[in-house]
This record gives C-alpha cells, structure tokens and sequence, in this order.
C-alpha cells in the first residue's frame, strides 16, 4: 500500500474534473474544499446536463441532502453513466432515515453500486435496515455501532463503505482501516461531511478505493487538527481549515496521518 501522501500528490498532479451533485447547503464549501486541495470542481445538477458532463467528469460525487425529483433524475442518471465509462463516485446519503422518499432515492442509488458510500453512523445503519438515532442529518450512534453495518454495506455493493465520527472507519467488507485524525470542531461546521465526501470522489481518479479513501479521511483530519489548533470557534475553523487543506504537503500527510487496521 502506497504512503497516504502519494494519493494527496497523485491528486494535485491530475487535478482531477469534478461532477457534484450535492446539497444546497454544501455546494459552496464542497467546492471550497476540492479547490483547496487540488481538485476542478463543478456543480452541474440539472437534469438536462448531468449526463452529458458526466461524460466528461474524472469522478462523481452524489449528495442527497436537499433532493427534489428532478435532482434525483440527475443523480440516477450521472451515475449511470459513470458505470458505464468505469469511472468512480461517491454516495453521501445524508439524513437517509428522515423520510421515506429519502430511503427510496438512497436504495436506488445504493443499487447502482457507489465506488464508496461514505455517511456518519446513523446514515450507514439507516441503510442497512438497522435502528439508528439519528437527528435529522446529524448522527445520534457512535461509529463503532455502525460498524458491522458498513462491513455488511460493503459486501453487498461489493464496494467501499466509510463511517466518519471522532475515529473513520472504512472497509471494504474484508478489510477494515480506522483513520485516528480529526478535530471536535468539525462537526460543528455545517456540511463539513459532504464536502468530505466530495473530496473522497476526487482521491478515487484511477486509484484503488479503498487505500484513496484512507488517505482522503487522514488528509481531511489532519487539516482540522491544525485548523483546530489556535481557532476561536467554529467560524474561525472554517477560514484555518481551507488554509491547513491547501497548506498540507504529501509529506507532511505521510508524517500526521493516523491509520491503523
Ligand atoms: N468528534 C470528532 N472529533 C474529531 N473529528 C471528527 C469528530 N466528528 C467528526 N469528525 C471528522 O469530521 C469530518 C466529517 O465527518 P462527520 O461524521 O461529522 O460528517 P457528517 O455527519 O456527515 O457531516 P455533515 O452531514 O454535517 O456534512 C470527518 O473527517 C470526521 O473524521
Ligand atoms: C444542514 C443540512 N440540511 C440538509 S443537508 C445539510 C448539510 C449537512 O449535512
Ligand atoms: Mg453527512
């Protein structure tokens, strides 16, 4: 396995195109955050383009956080397309459990086999059927109780499942990696987690899945440690935050990272 920082570089040499189809919420700090760390962003959600852009996209990432049938439309279709040109993208399937409409949209895409489904704890054990304590798009469960949701996840797309919290855990139903990085501040910016998701999408350009995710979650951690360290609040850790993510080298990645199996 390649050091985390080799992805970060593979990243910023590629400068991956992005497609987004994401929340209303997150659509600008997503982007922010693709930008920070190397990727092109676009948000391109509309029913007439998003096919034709996702012909075009390195990668994918798919949010269900404000959806609307139309959106939805967009996301089935951009997916597709991604399946057929065998390029990867990323489920966020944020606040799953808060109507039935939303299931719905998260079972069908959940179909298509995302290259990675990445949630917080509630979201994952929403998606298997299990009980979560969700409130509304925050999670009410710890990671650890997602866990064997995720690796049931992943054995059913046969795919890439990460559960975010104050440990990630990402598995690809064999294997399982925890990324110990991160700050409590974190959750306390609105959309932190999408953008995250979106970010996971861009390390995944010809890279394998599993590995790009690990690096995505250390790098993404490793950069609120700093943006942590001296902020005064929430709001101050979102300036520092961007800065830390464009800041970061591969070999300061490789030296910060915090993995383990
Ligand atoms: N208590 C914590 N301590 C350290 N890091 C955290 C903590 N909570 C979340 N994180 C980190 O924050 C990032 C976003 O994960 P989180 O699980 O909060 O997403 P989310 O709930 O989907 O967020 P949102 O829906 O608001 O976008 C991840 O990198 C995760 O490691
Ligand atoms: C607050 C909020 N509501 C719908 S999506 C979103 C962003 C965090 O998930
Ligand atoms: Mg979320």
């Amino acid at each position: 396995m390649e050091q985390p920082g080799y992805y970060l570089a593979t990243l910023r040499a590629n400068a991956p195109l992005m497609q987004n189809i994401t929340n209303k919420v997150a659509q600008n700090i997503a982007a922010n955050v693709q930008l920070a760390a190397g990727a092109s962003p676009a948000m391109v959600d509309n029913r007439a383009e998003s096919a034709p852009f996702a012909q075009l996209a390195d990668a994918l990432s798919i949010n269900i956080g404000t959806p609307d049938p139309e959106t939805a439309g967009a996301m089935m279709d951009a997916a597709q397309v991604m399946n057929d040109r065998g390029c990867p993208w990323v489920l966020d399937p944020v606040g799953v459990g808060i109507t039935g409409y939303r299931r719905d949209l998260a079972a069908r895409l959940v179909a298509l086999r995302p290259t990675v489904i990445r949630g917080n704890a509630s979201e994952i054990l929403t998606l298997v059927g299990a009980e979560a304590a969700a409130s509304g798009v925050d999670s009410g469960d710890t990671v650890e109780a997602a866990e064997g949701a995720a690796r049931e996840l992943a054995l059913r797309t046969g795919k890439v499942v990460a559960v975010t919290g104050p440990v990630d855990h990402v598995t690809d139903g064999t294997r399982a990696i925890l990324v110990e990085n991160g700050h409590p501040l974190m959750p306390k910016v609105t959309a932190l987690g999408c953008a995250l998701s979106a970010l996971v999408a861009a390390f995944l350009v010809r890279q394998p899945p599993l590995e790009a995710t690990v690096a995505a979650l250390a790098y993404y951690g490793l950069a609120g440690e700093r943006a942590g360290a001296g902020a005064a609040g929430p709001g101050s850790f979102q300036v520092r935050f961007l800065d830390a993510l464009h800041a970061i080298t591969p070999e300061d990645l490789n030296a910060g990272a915090k993995v383990r199996a």
